[in-house]
């Protein structure tokens, strides 16, 4: 089977900025693979080049075998971005963020028809949102807003879902429902991709882990990337002090 995402040696330059080098890697279908790295380390820069969002100066990038944009414009590919990239006022309901994820599916006259409502209301009900479905997307918790975006690629039905830190200011309730969703997700055959800090939760999240310096410095099972010697080599010496 063709790797869900393939990169290589993809560079990506802001101005002078050096966000990623020649990073190449293969993720393969069906897994959740972790992104961990400090802050800084280009972790969103790598979701945005995987959605095409970002254009790298050198180097190719697959999705499911196609070109990012081209997989973006099928639907194939779903993104949750940081919580800063989002406009959270705007006037959209809970519900209407999660039906964006059929767009995809409408054409262009973007009218829902049952199957799209369903999905919908599976997708809320998924995450624990039914009873918030009407407020507009602002006016929800942290973690709330991050499930709400989670049911959006639920309701896509995307094959490849990406997933920027999506434990960023969570109680502990809504991390659960998120990695549960997240393995829920690869078992029934999607490939997710998660940024995240919560180190300690990785084994149980995570089928395998990169570690992310503006290049690949390892990409392996996340007992492997725990090591002491290799989060030190990502994180400085702070991480192993800290315990
Ligand atoms: N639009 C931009 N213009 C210029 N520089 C940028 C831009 N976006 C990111 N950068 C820079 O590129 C580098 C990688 O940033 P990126 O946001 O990808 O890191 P990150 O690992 O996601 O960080 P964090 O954990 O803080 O979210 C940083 O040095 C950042 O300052």
């Amino acid at each position: 089977m063709p790797p869900a995402i393939s990169l290589k040696d993809v560079t990506v330059q802001y101005g002078a900025i050096r966000a990623l080098e020649q990073v190449t890697l293969d993720i393969n279908p069906h897994r959740v693979c972790a992104l961990i790295g400090m802050n800084g380390s280009g972790k969103s820069t790598l979701f945005k080049t995987i959605m095409g969002l970002v254009h790298p100066v050198t180097g190719t990038v697959l999705v499911n075998s196609h070109n990012p944009a081209a997989e973006r414009k099928r639907a194939g590919i779903s993104y949750v971005p940081q919580h800063e990239d989002i406009d959270w006022a705007f006037p959209l309901s809970v519900r209407e963020v999660v039906m964006t994820g059929r767009y995809g599916k409408m054409g262009l006259t973007r009218r829902a028809r049952t199957a799209d409502h369903q999905a919908v209301n599976e997708a809320l009900e998924k995450v624990e949102l039914t009873q918030y479905a009407d407020r507009q997307i602002g006016q929800l918790s942290g973690g709330q807003k991050k499930r709400a975006f989670v049911a959006r690629g639920i309701a896509q039905e995307a094959k490849i879902l990406l997933l920027d830190e999506p434990f960023a200011g969570v109680d502990k309730r809504s991390e659960a429902t998120i990695t549960r969703l997240i393995r829920e997700l690869a078992y029934k055959g999607a490939t997710v991709v998660v940024s995240t800090h919560d180190l300690q939760a990785l084994p149980e999240l995570a089928d395998e882990a990169i570690l992310l310096m503006r290049r690949v410095l390892m990409h392996s099972s996340p007992e492997n990337v725990l090591q002491p010697e290799n989060l030190a080599m990502a994180f400085g010496l702070d991480v192993l002090a800290k315990g």
